[in-house]
């Protein structure tokens, strides 16, 4: 992404591209608006010349030139008058009406594209801030840029049609007079071009920065940071922050205003003497007698009507290349090469087991490495622990097994085959997963359980009863129907554990072999960890579950244990192994158990046996 100025070819193209997509988001307006602006482009051409027609019909009445049985040609030009007005009129509302509807549809069509592109974006993408700021580019003007582009393009139409049937039309009366109405235009046409140009490289500038913003004053008005900002000065804190921001903004907005209004103001002086130099010359060639009243009023208004276009244009120019930036980055971003999660070939067979083998893994722009050389074996039917300090690589691990990230280096293998080979859909609908930070998503109960799954309340009900939900959403005004969260009208907050129950539900609900639990019990309070450690045991005959747990009283029921120290596997085993080997996992064991001891018990001498 990049503010360079947008060639002509590239123009081009991003005009065609975005007419495509106006055709695509409503054809039947695209279709009205284009015959309204090509009636009303020929209307001020239209008025001008019967009213030159009517003032020249009246000039020869009052001279005598003409006969006073004029009145029949009066009634024809009055009527025809009042044709082009009312078809002005009424095709100026009409147009606007149907550019309103398209607007609509259009803001409509590329927020789905870019919700759509979003949603289906591979998560390493996230990590490049440089495509947080494409998205909210993109969003940011949705609703304006497309639609400013289509207006544009169509003024373009219109102005163009218009100035070739009036310059044609007024270069027999007076060729010197358009040249010094083209020559006024010019300085104020390049005025508007730059200033446009540096107002949008300084909105491109601040991209990251308004950005920071948003998520700044985001946090100082969500409810979640309300505790925190009031018990730590942290609001101080941030609202200084965002003030930094604010005032680096303004400083480059406010050099910005202070030279476009010289600038205009200059071109604005210099305009004017070349259409007073334009007046002049129509008035000799009133002292000449060789122009009648009707053409004094056609070449006065056209002077006007010049103007009035060629000042459309300088604006079409103008604007369009700030339009066509935000087309040409809105799709760059639609452009941006994404892994497609339905390529390679369809798991279809129920899994049986899963292997890392030599697995090594490096987050994208970063180059250390946080796992490193992972190997182990599980298969269904069993529970897996993984255990180790924090930043240990646990969750780094099962972000690899659901395929949100690739490996850098070794194999994944389902059922002793590569999973390379295999589309990431396919295999995603193998695995349901309740990650470290789940979402709370503020929709029904229902919803929140179902997660776009086809539900049953039976389905539903299982799944809450296995996360201890069942209770808690029962009792909710609306069952399972309330909407959950403080968002919306008749929504019910719930406690982080009960919130965390509700993921769990979310997993349970899933059909799936592959149980993925990442801190399901972090939330949770002391009568949860038998429920969790239940409904494992309820899933194990044909379920793999993967835990990532800090509490040792889970862990310990594992049938195997996994202990990553720094991205390395160093210890595996059963509960009984680990504390045979006196290792890490039977020190992480002994210190939460005698944690638990009174003082004096707590301090005797530790034997690894005595604790398991
Ligand atoms: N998106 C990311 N980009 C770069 N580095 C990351 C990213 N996510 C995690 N890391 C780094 O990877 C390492 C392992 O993190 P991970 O979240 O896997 O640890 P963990 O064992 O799950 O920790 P915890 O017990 O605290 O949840 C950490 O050093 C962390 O800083």
């Amino acid at each position: 992404m990049s503010g360079t100025p947008v060639g002509t070819r590239q123009s081009l193209i991003l005009y065609s591209r975005t007419l495509g997509l106006v055709w695509r988001a409503d054809r039947a307006m695209s279709v009205a608006v284009i015959l309204l602006t090509l009636l009303r482009a020929l209307s001020p051409v239209a008025t001008l010349y019967v009213s030159k027609l009517l003032l020249d019909a009246v000039a020869g009445v009052l001279t005598g030139s003409l006969s006073q049985h004029v009145w029949p040609t009066f009634l024809v030009l009055v009527g025809l008058q009042t044709v082009v007005f009312a078809a002005s009129a009424v095709a100026s509302h009409a147009s606007q009406a149907c550019t309103e509807v398209l607007a609509e549809a259009l803001k409509r069509h590329c927020t789905a594209m870019i919700l759509e592109k979003t949603t289906a974006l591979e998560i390493p993408k996230f990590e490049n801030p440089a495509v947080h700021n494409a998205i909210r580019v993109a969003m940011n003007d949705v609703g304006l840029r497309p639609l400013s582009a289509l207006v544009q393009a169509l003024t373009l139409l219109q102005t163009v049609l218009t100035l070739t049937t009036l310059t044609a039309m007024l270069m027999s009366l007076g060729g010197t007079v358009v040249l010094l109405l083209v020559a006024a235009a010019i300085p104020l046409g390049w005025v508007s071009f730059h200033f446009n140009r540096a107002s949008l490289e300084v909105d491109l500038a601040f991209t990251e920065s308004a950005r920071a913003q948003n998520y700044l004053a985001a946090v100082m008005t969500s409810d979640q940071a309300a505790k925190e900002l009031r018990v730590f000065p942290l609001a101080s804190h941030l609202m200084g922050r965002w003030q930094e921001h604010y005032h680096l903004y303004r400083a480059a907005f406010v050099k910005l205003v202070r030279g476009r209004s010289v600038a205009h103001s200059i071109t604005a002086v210099l305009s004017t003497l070349f259409t007073s130099a334009a007046a002049l010359l129509i008035l000799r060639r009133v002292l000449d007698h060789s122009i009648t009243v009707g053409d004094f009023a056609f070449l006065t208004g056209g002077v006007a009507q010049i103007q009035a276009q060629f000042s459309a244009l300088a604006n079409f120019f103008a604007k369009s290349h700030e339009n066509l930036l935000y087309m040409h980055h809105f799709f760059d971003f639609l452009d941006l090469q994404n892994r497609d999660p339905q390529a390679g070939d369809e798991w279809t067979e129920p899994l049986r087991d899963i292997e890392f083998d030599s697995v090594t893994f490096t987050y994208p722009l970063t180059d250390q490495p946080v796992l490193h050389d992972v190997s182990f074996r599980a298969q269904v039917g069993q529970v897996l622990a993984i255990v180790g300090e924090n930043g240990a690589g646990k969750s780094t691990l099962i972000k690899l097994l659901t395929r949100l990230y690739e490996p850098t280096g070794g194999t994944i293998r389902f059922n002793g085959r590569d999973i390379h080979a295999y589309s990431t859909a396919s295999l995603q609908r193998q695995i349901s997963a309740i990650f470290q930070d789940f979402g709370q998503y503020h929709i029904s109960a229902a919803e929140n359980i179902g997660a776009g799954l086809p539900t049953t309340p039976e389905g539903l009900k299982q799944a809450a009863a296995l996360s201890g939900a069942l209770e808690f959403v029962e009792r909710l005004p609306e069952g399972y129907d309330n909407t959950l969260g403080r968002t919306f009208s008749g929504g019910v907050q719930l406690s982080g554990g009960q919130w965390q129950r509700i993921a769990l539900a979310r997993l349970y609900h899933k059909p799936a072999r592959l149980w993925v639990l990442d801190e399901p019990t972090s939330a949770l309070d002391a009568h949860a960890e038998p429920v969790i450690l239940h409904s494992l045991e309820q899933g194990r005959h044909d379920r793999l579950a993967l835990v990532i747990t800090h509490r040792m009283n889970t862990a310990r029921h594992a049938d195997q244990i996994l202990v990553l120290d720094q991205g390395r596997v160093t210890e595996m085993g059963d509960h009984e192994d680990l504390m045979a080997l006196g290792g890490q996992y039977a020190q992480m064991y002994t210190t939460q158990a005698t944690s638990f001891l009174p003082p004096l018990a707590a301090a005797e001498p530790h034997t690894p046996a005595a604790s398991a």
